[in-house]
């Protein structure tokens, strides 16, 4: 049976009068990839700032890994990880030096650090470079240092808010490859992303137009409902009557 590690209720939130996300409702799997669509200012990074127990909706219901957002925001972030745009690595630091110290944050023991460090390294061939400061790293490589960081405590769920923006295709596809691992291993996966491309990896996505919800679907369903030949297509058809964004 499917376990379900994210549930949303009509969750909401408003700044003032401006309602940025309205009324969201969905359920995640473990283990699933699930893609959070939207155009800019459609409300995935204010929806994803809730579920990640940064910020309190103003209405509705969630619990991410059976926690709730209003009470257990402290439960949900020792449970999750979480990689933003502007990723949280420090460039002044050696590439080891943040794995170190970022284990050391999640309450790991030295022995467990040193493990998963040396596995990091070698998954990500990153061996010759601990020494290398982050800083001076190409921008994919920092990508794909900063989702293995985020999941190093093995969260149940990673957070990934536009992961890969700014690389080429074979760098994200690489990237990609870190993701199904990480899927394999059980943690479930929320990613927002621009690229249809990578759309197309998740097992299930949704797309939000000016705040709310309008499709959820496989990739593969939502191309039948729509009558689209790719994801491109279902998401011009969804996303040209946005209001926000222009
Ligand atoms: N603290 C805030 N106060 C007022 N309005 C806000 C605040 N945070 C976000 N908004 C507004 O809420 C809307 C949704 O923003 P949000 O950043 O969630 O969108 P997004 O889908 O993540 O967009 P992008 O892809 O550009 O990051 C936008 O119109 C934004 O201006």
């Amino acid at each position: 049976m499917k376990e379900t590690v994210i549930k949303t209720d009509k969750l909401t939130k408003r700044f003032g009068d401006f309602v940025a996300t309205n009324e969201i409702s969905l359920e995640v799997y473990k283990g699933e990839i699930f893609g959070f669509l939207g155009a800019n200012g459609a409300g995935k990074t204010t929806a994803m700032r809730m579920l990640c127990g940064l910020s309190i909706p103003s209405s509705g219901q969630a619990t991410i890994a059976g926690f709730d957002v209003y009470k257990q925001t402290e439960h949900i972030k020792k449970h999750i990880g979480y990689m933003s745009q502007k990723f949280s690595l420090y460039e002044d630091l050696t590439v080891l030096e943040n794995i170190r110290f970022f284990g050391g944050i999640y309450g790991l023991s030295n022995a467990d650090i040193k493990t998963k460090s040396e596995a990091l390294l070698n998954e990500l061939g990153l061996q010759d470079e601990a020494k290398t400061l982050v800083g001076s790293l190409p921008l994919g490589w920092k990508q794909k240092l900063s989702f293995s960081v985020a999941i190093l405590h093995d969260p149940k769920i990673v957070f990934l808010d536009e992961p890969t923006g700014g690389v080429d295709p074979v760098t994200r596809r690489q990237f990609w490859d870190l993701i199904y691992n990480a899927a394999d291993r059980g943690i479930t996966i929320f990613v927002t992303t621009h690229y249809m491309d990578e759309a197309e990896y998740c097992n299930r996505i949704s797309i939000m137009v000016d705040g709310r919800i309008q499709a959820l679907d496989s990739p593969a369903n939502l191309k039948k409902q729509f009558n689209a030949s790719s994801m491109d297509e279902v998401f011009f058809e969804l996303a040209r009557g946005a209001k926000r964004g222009e």
